[in-house]
């Protein structure tokens, strides 16, 4: 008689491999009777007979079609456990028990529900409930009152069964000579030996596995959770199609079934090769070896479920997942004593990914027992073509849920993505892998069409990966990793038009097929890209679905050329970029060179109105050449404004620059009947708050007699310095700085735009949102004091929101800016429109930012244009939100408060000081705390 615990443990053993009670005893028993009673043999290798002898009956069994109708199993199924017997006969049981030894997917149709959550249940309670009775197990025939169906299942063997019809012919122990059967340690099966390294009690197990079983059990209880997988779906499998099954914890046993009766080899399709896509390097007909699916069987053991049902744990943060998968792969790499290679030296690439290298080393170790030259992998891992060739080209997409009772949810998929037939693939790094699918699909989400499914984010993610594969490297690109073509073409969905991952109508693969899946256009102009840069300020983990029947195409156009913002307009190309986060476009707009009239404003460009005092009809080749300043001087005192150099005069920017900067100097002057106010408050507009009276520069025109390269023709030749629109980083957005060194009075660019009347900015200002904030419109009112009365299609302003030039990125500075904005005087003599230019006021390095004033009232909360919140940096700045920060400031302003105070009451006449006159007063005290606290 066996001593009881000896019992408990083979029963728990087989348990734990998924061989229920009643399955067990009677075969231990015949064991005990073969070996009279010899624990030795049974225990040795944790229970490798008794394993081996039950899967040898069962083989036997369904190979005998006389004995399925009568099964000793299932004569003696159910196994007297005493008092708590309701364990052997719950309901769950047999047929868990058939279900877990299913073998192929086809065999179980295309989504068979498999409820394992029983078994789970059982073993716990077998556990709970073994009988002090079992040790008399051997002793004892029980009645049959429960029979369990095991026809349909199908057991593998690693030898021919030498079972006669029922008798169990145990496998005897390999290292004993005495034993009754000698059986080599290379005929032990696969699934054997797999039940035997996963399944050692900590007492017994060896150690190839030991540090594995810790793992599983102590560190990351994993698998006891897979238990409890509920599988909603299988993969297909189709014909002559090897797929990677997901079947948790009992893979071992399709993949040992599939063993009997097919060629299987499990690689992810990431590291198949197509037969003919991998150059002469291994020209041998494959042939498996015989001890594939061993490997496959005794990893899957090892690990407890299959690479693809690697177990997603709500609390599990990434991090600690990679961590657990690569403390799993150590444990397999040292598990597995054949040494087989590894990811010894492999990139960080890697440390991910561990699917990948599971899938790698059984490839490796594969080819390498077969001596065969072998090709090398993305990270050094040598990789036989022709074993991967033996899987066919085509596959399908599959997606497996699973969760389980205890809110696990466990996802795996396999998307073919329709590959080119490429040499240049290269493994990318699970790190960009997914930073491009985030770029790609999480910041576009503005918003989401209707048929958004997590399909095509998968499909998207698998697409990324070959994208990423085909970009360029610096490796050389020794390594070869081929991918199967796609045997379906992708379903186009709105999403994908809307992430702009695909184009307006599906392409033809190189094998022939059609495929939606679009080639990445590695260029700036990439349409996803354009959405990345606009979506980008999204939040990248907010998925907001708004269903939006229609994106306009012109949404999927990139916003803008990165190298030339001004798209050949100009002379000269202005690149665009950010170094600063991820917004790789401006907003958009269309670049014009020149202004261009929006609908009402008047310009008169006629000839006829330029009079001979108004240009220098008879100058010939360069005025600026001429010993006498020609007419067109007149303008600017009989100088010219511009030096030889195509600089502006000394003196005249020096004016320009104290006209500015000195405003209260008597340089403001006042409409009679202001269009400004006019168009805020037409019945009864109030008076005009003043407009800067500034110098005017005149430019020869076409008809004067001099060349274009005129001395006197600088603003109308266009921008001539190199710059770059750049992302400011300061709360700024955009700007635009110069990539070399310009001199004092260069001139850097006009700012151009849509040519509005007053009337017309107000109605857009009050009527525009979004974009518009992002832009700042400049009145063309340098002249309004001179020009009478102004009929309102008269009084002009310039907008670049829509429609501009590079100047729209010129941010604001308060006072010290290194650009002034200077009237142009071209086509027209009168002062209604006029061009207004930029030039610098002082040298301006490379790299330096370029800033203009723009005249910003920050106290004026009456203009149509919302004044901004100033972060233009300037100690000078006029915005008083920024300055009350500063103590000493505030403290000036106190005082300038006080005074103003005590002018009123020393009025004493009753009479309130005006705006203009309190505003004057602001400003000359925050001019003089500016001093002060610089
Ligand atoms: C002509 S645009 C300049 C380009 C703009 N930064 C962009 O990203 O497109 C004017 C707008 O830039 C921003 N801006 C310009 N200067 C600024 C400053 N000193 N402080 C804060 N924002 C400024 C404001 O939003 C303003 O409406």
């Amino acid at each position: 008689m066996a001593p009881k615990p000896q019992i408990t443990k083979a029963l728990n053993a087989m348990m734990d491999i998924g061989i229920p009670v009643h399955t067990t005893k009677p075969v231990l028993k015949k064991l005990l009777q073969v070996y009279e009673n010899n624990w030795e043999y049974i225990e040795a290798e944790n229970y490798r007979v008794l394993a081996d002898a039950i899967l040898d009956l069962q083989e036997s069994k369904d190979n005998d079609p006389i004995n399925k109708e009568s099964d000793p199993l299932e004569m003696q199924n159910d196994i007297d456990v005493g008092s708590k017997r309701k364990v052997a006969t719950s309901s769950d049981e047999p047929e868990n028990y058939k279900k877990k030894l299913r073998t192929r997917p086809e065999e179980q149709g295309p989504s068979p529900l498999i409820h394992n959550s029983g078994i789970h249940a059982y073993e716990r309670q077998i556990r709970e409930d073994i009988s002090p009775d079992l040790h008399n197990v051997q002793q004892q025939v029980e009645p049959v009152s429960h029979r369990t169906n095991h026809r349909a299942t199908k057991l593998p063997s690693s030898e021919p069964s030498s079972a006669e019809g029922n008798e169990v012919v145990p496998h005897p122990h390999p290292m004993r000579s005495e034993r009754p059967r000698q059986v080599s340690s290379q005929e032990i099966s696969g699934v054997s030996r797999a039940l035997m390294l996963a399944h050692n009690s900590p007492g017994q197990r060896n150690a190839e596995s030991s540090s594995l079983l810790t793992y599983r059990r102590d560190r990351h209880p994993v698998n006891k959770r897979m238990e409890d997988l509920v599988c909603y779906k299988e993969p297909k499998v189709k014909s002559g199609t090897e797929i990677l099954t997901a079947h948790g914890t009992r893979d071992y046993h399709a993949a040992a079934a599939r063993q009997i009766d097919e060629p299987a080899f499990e690689v992810p399709l990431a590291m198949i090769c197509p037969p003919d896509s991998v150059p002469a390097i291994d020209k041998v007909p494959y042939q498996a070896p015989p001890d594939i699916h061993e490997d496959i069987v005794l990893f899957k053991a090892l690990m407890g479920f299959s690479w693809v049902d690697l177990p997603f744990h709500a609390a599990t943060s990434d991090a600690e997942l990679c961590g657990d998968l690569q403390a799993m792969w150590d444990e397999v790499q040292l598990a597995d004593h054949r040494g087989h290679l590894c990811l010894d030296g492999s990139s960080k690439q890697n440390d991910c990914a561990p699917q990948t290298k599971v899938s790698r080393t059984l490839a490796t170790q594969h080819a390498d027992r077969r001596g065969k030259r072998t090709v090398t992998d993305a990270v050094g891992n040598n990789i036989s073509p022709s074993n991967l060739s033996s899987v066919q080209e085509k596959s399908s997409t599959n997606v497996e849920i699973a969760s389980s009772a205890m809110g696990e949810v466990k996802l795996s998929f396999t998307c073919d993505t329709g590959a080119l037939d490429r040499s240049d693939f290269h493994m990318p790094s699970i790190e960009a892998l997914c930073k491009m699918v985030e770029d790609k699909c999480l910041r576009s989400y503005k918003i989401l069409d209707p048929n958004f499914s997590l399909m095509n984010i998968m499909k998207e993610m698998c697409q990324c990966f070959l994208e990423l594969g085909y970009e360029s490297r610096e490796d050389g690109g020794e390594n070869i990793i081929r991918m199967v073509p796609s045997l379906e073409s992708l379903k186009r969905s709105g999403i994908q038009h809307m992430l702009g991952s695909l184009p307006a109508c599906s392409s033809k693969g190189p094998n022939g097929h059609q495929s939606n899946v679009r080639v990445h256009e590695n260029n700036e102009n990439s349409r996803s890209k354009k959405q990345i840069g606009e979506c980008s300020n999204i939040s990248s983990r907010s998925l907001i679905v708004i269903p939006q029947p229609e994106i306009a195409l012109g949404d999927l156009r990139p916003a803008h050329d990165l190298n030339d913002v001004t798209k050949g307009e100009e002379r000269v190309r202005i690149s665009i970029l950010n170094e600063v986060n991820n917004q790789r476009y401006p907003p958009s707009f269309h670049y014009i060179p020149h202004n261009i009239v929006y609908q009402n404003a008047y310009i008169n460009l006629s000839l006829a109105r330029i009079g001979d005092e108004n240009c220098c009809s008879d100058c010939f080749g360069d005025c600026l050449a001429a010993k006498i300043p020609c007419a067109c001087a007149r303008e600017t005192a009989g100088e010219f404004a511009y030096t030889r150099d195509g600089l502006l005069r000394k003196d005249f920017l020096d004016a320009c620059i104290a006209m500015h900067c000195s405003p209260q100097k008597h340089h403001y002057f006042y409409c009679k009947d202001c269009p400004l106010e006019r168009t805020k408050n037409e019945v009864s507009p109030d008076p005009c708050k003043g407009h800067l009276l500034r110098k005017f520069i005149k430019e020869c025109w076409s008809k004067c007699g001099c060349n274009k390269e005129c001395g006197n023709r600088v603003v109308q030749r266009g921008i001539r310095c190199n710059l770059q629109v750049f992302f400011t980083g300061q709360r700024k957005g955009w700007g635009l700085r110069t990539l070399e060194e310009l001199p004092r009075g260069t001139f850097a660019c006009e700012y151009v735009g849509e040519i509005l009347t007053n009337m017309e900015l107000y109605d857009r200002t009050v009527q525009t949102t979004g974009d518009a904030k992002h832009t700042y419109p400049v009145l063309l009112d340098a002249d309004w004091g001179t020009e009478g009365v102004l009929k309102d299609e008269e009084a002009l302003c310039l907008d670049a929101t829509f429609y501009g030039n590079v100047a729209r990125f010129i941010n604001h500075r308060c006072f010290d800016a290194n650009l002034i904005g200077i009237p142009v005087e071209v086509e027209t003599p009168d002062h209604h429109y006029y061009h207004l230019a930029f030039f610098t006021t002082r040298k301006i390095e490379a790299l330096e930012e370029l800033t203009w004033d723009y005249g910003i009232d920050f106290d004026d909360h009456t203009h149509p244009v919302k004044a901004f919140k100033c972060r233009c940096g300037s100690k000078f700045c006029r915005d008083m939100r920024n300055v009350f920060n500063d103590t000493l400031c505030y403290v000036s302003y106190l005082r300038m408060w006080e005074r103003l105070l005590s002018a009123i009451l020393v009025r004493n006449d009753g009479a309130l000081w005006s705006m203009n006159q309190i505003k004057c007063i602001s400003f000359e005290a925050s001019q003089w705390r500016s001093i002060k606290a610089s």
